[in-house]
């Protein structure tokens, strides 16, 4: 088992589990204690949150109206004894039932608390209802958590259709219709600003498409996350846990030990690709890159990165691919760097010969040192090359099936990049990273993201941290260098090290060189 560096559940790790694994935990933490201990720990917390959205909407919480949609099981529970907590600031509460049941302590106090009651379920209910949806401040999604399977039907579907898009929807764990863990979505979701998760994540809070439902996240501890044995289903580093792990030189380091990068990228047709590989590779830190390509494309090379060293010498790692196509030089290189043994990050016009002779059985690398680093459209050309029929789009609807399936048929660490860029290995939880704006999605910001990751891979991370690391400070560098408009691939690139600057000001005592090599994952 491959297993994560840093402390998963800690400040520099979040991690996702299975609902099966959450319903195990909360069952053992229950035992010998009142059924609703944890019940009304998540209210409490959920209406907490609830009062700092109106405050932030509209000024104030007193005289506001919510509207709470709850369905038959737990998650409509914390919503109905949120919504009691909430009806004491002097907030107007409807709650909404939209199932044949409701949990009745929740609706007894619900009661008791002055708010209003309305069965969804009957034609008055459902118009009741309409009219609660359309004068709400605030909506509070309580109709299903965990249990969660296919997308929303009957009542609650129709309700969900009918929320208006002004006020803000507070979701109680997850986007109810998502499903819970794999974050495939198969039919009507609610859409929230704000999902409000207890004790750990569930999957589709870190993995697309359903991520892009929950809005942001409000992390709650409510007392059973040391209870969760189970092996967490995705992991998120933080900017802390980044800098944690961040490889930084000691005073005894030289330029060969911080580690040697080669670069077989860029071809007549791409020039730029092998540039900002390079650029991204150099500006992360990187001992040397020695390039190895056209003698055109070392030329624009050179005058864009002037500290890179031409032609194959002994390197620690490989970046093979980027921006490489027609070219029989370079597809020569990339065959004798793959059969090195050495780590290696493959991009595009590497990507189909790497995973052919891996999947063929021919791996002189482990599959912790191969980092392919393909998009959506590019692992449908590898699935194609394996004889595998497989649409793009089928990729982008259930990335996290996708991705596990590709590392284990081609026994590597596979990145597949997106907005939420997911990091597989054949024996291990995957990483998700979801830093970059919007905008990073141009021409040759996979060069840069390579050649980050070749740094990182040359300096002795293993292929999973390098890549999460290099799709998180690439991300971040975007944000940082666009300002929240557009980014460009080569400006993006300017931004790196001041990104690794702020990130490494996280790490607690920082100081120059004292972090020892031994730490790093993976490190020789
Ligand atoms: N048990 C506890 O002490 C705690 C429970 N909590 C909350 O409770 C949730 C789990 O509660 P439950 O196990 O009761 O399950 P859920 O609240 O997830 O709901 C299960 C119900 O939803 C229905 N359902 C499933 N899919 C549906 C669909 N597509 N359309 C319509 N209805 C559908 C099921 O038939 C079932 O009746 C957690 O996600 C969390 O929100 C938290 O408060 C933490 C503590
Ligand atoms: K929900």
């Amino acid at each position: 088992m491959m297993r994560p560096v840093l402390a998963v559940g800690s400040d520099g790790c979040l991690a996702a589990h299975t609902a099966e694994a959450i319903q195990a935990a909360v069952a053992r933490t229950l035992e010998g204690r009142r059924s609703d201990t944890l019940l009304r720990r998540a209210a409490a917390a959920l209406a907490g949150v609830c009062v700092d959205v109106l405050r932030d909407r509209r000024g104030a919480v007193y005289g506001s109206r919510v509207v709470l949609l709850v369905g038959t099981g737990h998650n409509g529970a914390d919503a109905l004894l949120a919504g009691a907590l909430l009806r004491r600031r002097g907030v107007t509460v409807d709650a909404v039932l939209v199932g044949d049941k409701a949990y009745q302590p929740g609706v007894d106090t619900v009661r008791a608390a002055g708010g209003s009651l309305v069965d969804a379920t009957t034609i008055a209910g459902r118009e009741r209802a309409l009219q609660a949806l359309a004068v709400a401040d605030l909506m509070v999604d309580g109709i299903i958590g965990d249990q969660g399977v296919g997308g929303l039907r009957g009542v609650a579907a129709d309700l969900v259709a009918a929320m208006p898009d002004g006020p803000a929807v507070v979701a109680v764990d997850l986007p109810s219709g998502v499903d819970p863990d794999s974050g495939e979505i198969h039919g009507a979701h609610v859409r929230a600003d704000v999902t409000v998760t207890f004790g750990t994540f569930k999957g589709c809070l870190m993995i697309a498409p359903a991520c892009y439902a929950a809005g942001r996240i409000e992390f709650v501890d409510v007392g059973f996350a040391d209870q969760l044995d189970a092996e967490p289903l995705a992991l998120r580093l933080t900017p802390g846990g980044i800098a944690e792990l961040w490889p930084v030189p000691a005073e005894t380091d030289h330029k060969y030990s911080r580690g040697v990068l080669g670069v077989v990228a860029g071809s007549d047709t791409y020039p730029g690709a092998a540039v900002l590989a390079c650029l991204g590779a150099v500006r992360a830190g990187v001992g040397i890159v020695r390039y190895v390509g056209p003698r055109r494309v070392a030329d624009h090379v050179l005058s864009a990165t002037p500290e890179i060293v031409p032609g194959p010498a002994r390197v620690q790692a490989w970046l093979l691919g980027s921006g490489v196509e027609d070219d029989a030089d370079q597809e020569r290189a990339i065959d004798t760097a793959l059969a090195s043994g050495l780590p290696c990050v493959v991009d595009a016009g590497a990507l189909e010969v790497c995973a052919r002779r891996r999947a063929a059985g021919d791996r002189p690398a482990p599959s912790t040192r191969i980092l392919l680093t393909p998009h959506a459209g590019e692992a449908a050309r590898i699935f194609a090359a394996l004889g595998h029929d497989v649409a793009r789009t089928a990729i982008e609807d259930r990335p996290l099936h996708h991705v596990t399936w590709l590392a284990r048929e081609v026994d590597a660490t596979v990145l597949l990049k997106g907005s939420t860029t997911l990091v597989a290995n054949p024996e291990g939880p995957v990483f998700s990273q979801n830093d970059g704006p919007v905008w990073l999605a141009t021409a040759g910001s996979g060069d840069v993201l390579a050649g980050i990751a070749g740094a990182l891979m040359a300096a002795g991370l293993d292929a999973v941290h390098a890549g999460a690391m290099a799709a998180s400070v690439h991300g971040l560098a975007a944000a940082k260098a666009s300002a929240g408009g557009p980014a460009s691939a080569a400006v993006t690139t300017t931004a790196i090290a001041p990104t690794v600057a702020d990130l490494l000001r996280l790490r607690p005592g920082a100081r120059r060189g004292r972090v020892s090599r031994s730490r790093w994952p993976g490190s020789r």
